[in-house]
């Protein structure tokens, strides 16, 4: 250690030359290709992959372990899909159920939805493979490029409109009455059929042991309510003797359910949603409040909020684990972590967390949270290293990375 800290750009510059200059070198003269490679013989508990598990539903042990001291954490990762999100499970049915319409000649023209960006690539996307035509609103600016693009390049009709999401809810639904525009928003349970495959998969892959928490990040809260109905289903059907306790993540910038939630269910109050990074749920005026209600006291679950702080710091320390997560399983995560906080989800339980959405549809906030861009935020940010291309220069930032490491 002391003599690590000696070293500088001359130094390592001396180190390397002195010792390429007298190792033998065992890569030239076909001596690398001819040469056998022996690898040691690895324990099964060596295998990393970013978590352990299998299919979608990973143990995150460094995480769970590391920053919530708990030893059975799951991620339900939905966001690894076609369209990279939950709401491929759900538009597939509904789709299909249009495409059978439109075969039995029913006066069906197209597909549409308002949408902050995940429900519409998995609508263009399905209706394109069908040869439906898909109709979207999307709030003006209110989405990130990788979810814009998504419609634009499946051949949807994109409307940008000058308004948020609750705007373009609106604004559908007015249309769908008029014209034979089929709407496939959360609030057509036709989704929720589909949507509520998650709950029961994650029974099956537990082999039918039910776990005692799951958390969902919640917007227009069509699939809070998706997945109280597969667990009651499974329940319904003896498949399982009990259901999880649910808890619906919120941003606080767009949290009317909390709101409602902490007024014990007395008033809901719809409002006009604040911008927050967890832009897929920035929705003031949720169209499934009512069925999201019913699922949590039903399920004697909980609301909770991440600030946007919070949410981002919780997306980075994720990340941080090999995970690659939206920033809506932040608001998720974030839940977790003050329900572990206080006590409320023990170290033991069994806990799976909801990742609705892939990571690289939000590549934008985690670029600017780990660049310093956002002002008073950044706890965790892991900015790139500007450095000459030089062997010194290179070195000396080697040199103060590995003393960090250090322990
Ligand atoms: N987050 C959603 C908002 C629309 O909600 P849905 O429940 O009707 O699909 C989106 O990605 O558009």
């Amino acid at each position: 250690m002391e003599a690590l800290k000696k070293f500088d750009g001359a130094y390592w510059r001396s180190l390397f030359d002195s010792r390429v200059g007298k190792t033998t070198w065992p890569y030239g003269s076909g001596v690398w290709s001819k040469k056998e490679w022996v690898l040691p013989e690895i324990d099964p508990d060596d295998i990393v992959s970013a978590f352990e598990g299998n299919s979608n539903l990973f143990w995150a042990e460094r995480f769970g372990k590391q920053f919530l001291g708990m030893n059975d954490f799951w991620v339900k990762h939905c966001g690894i899909s076609h369209t990279g999100s939950f709401k491929d499970l759900g538009m597939t049915v509904l789709v299909s159920q249009v495409n059978r319409l439109r075969k039995l000649k029913r006066p069906v023209f197209g597909v549409g939805c308002a949408s902050t960006g995940d429900t519409s690539a998995a609508l263009s996307a399905y209706c394109a493979a069908a040869g439906i035509p898909s109709i979207v609103f999307l709030p003006a600016n209110k989405i990130s490029t990788a979810q814009l693009v998504q419609p634009i390049s499946n051949g949807a009709l994109v409307l940008s409109i000058d308004t948020d999401f609750d705007g373009c809810m609106k604004l559908i639904r007015e249309v769908t009455s008029e014209l034979p525009i089929y709407l496939a928003n959360s609030l057509n349970s036709l989704r929720l059929e589909g949507q509520k495959t998650a709950a029961i998969e994650i029974l099956q892959q537990f082999d039918w042991e039910v776990p005692d928490w799951v958390i969902v990040p919640g917007g227009n809260l069509g699939n809070i309510y998706a997945f109280y109905k597969g667990f009651k289903m499974c329940q319904e059907l003896g498949l399982v003797n009990r259901i999880p306790r649910l808890v619906c993540a919120q941003a606080a910038n767009a949290n009317p359910l909390y709101l409602y939630y902490k007024s014990g269910w007395k008033e809901f109050k719809p409002l006009k949603a604040n911008t927050t990074f967890a832009s897929a749920i920035q929705i003031g005026d949720p169209v499934s409040i009512d069925r999201a209600v019913f699922a949590l006291r039903n399920s004697n679950g909980i609301v909770e909020e991440a600030t946007e702080e919070e949410l981002m710091d919780a997306m980075a320390l994720a990340d941080s684990t090999g995970m690659f997560i939206c920033p809506h399983t932040g608001v998720a995560l974030t839940a977790l972590i003050k329900l572990r906080n206080s006590g409320v989800i023990g170290s033991d339980d069994r806990t799976v967390v909801v990742s609705t959405a892939h990571g690289l549809k939000f590549t934008q906030s985690k670029t600017d949270y780990h660049s310093g861009d956002i002002p008073g935020m950044g706890r965790f940010a892991n900015p790139p290293v500007l450095v000459k291309a030089d062997f010194g220069s290179v070195m000396d930032v080697l040199k103060d990375f590995l003393l960090s490491k250090k322990k």
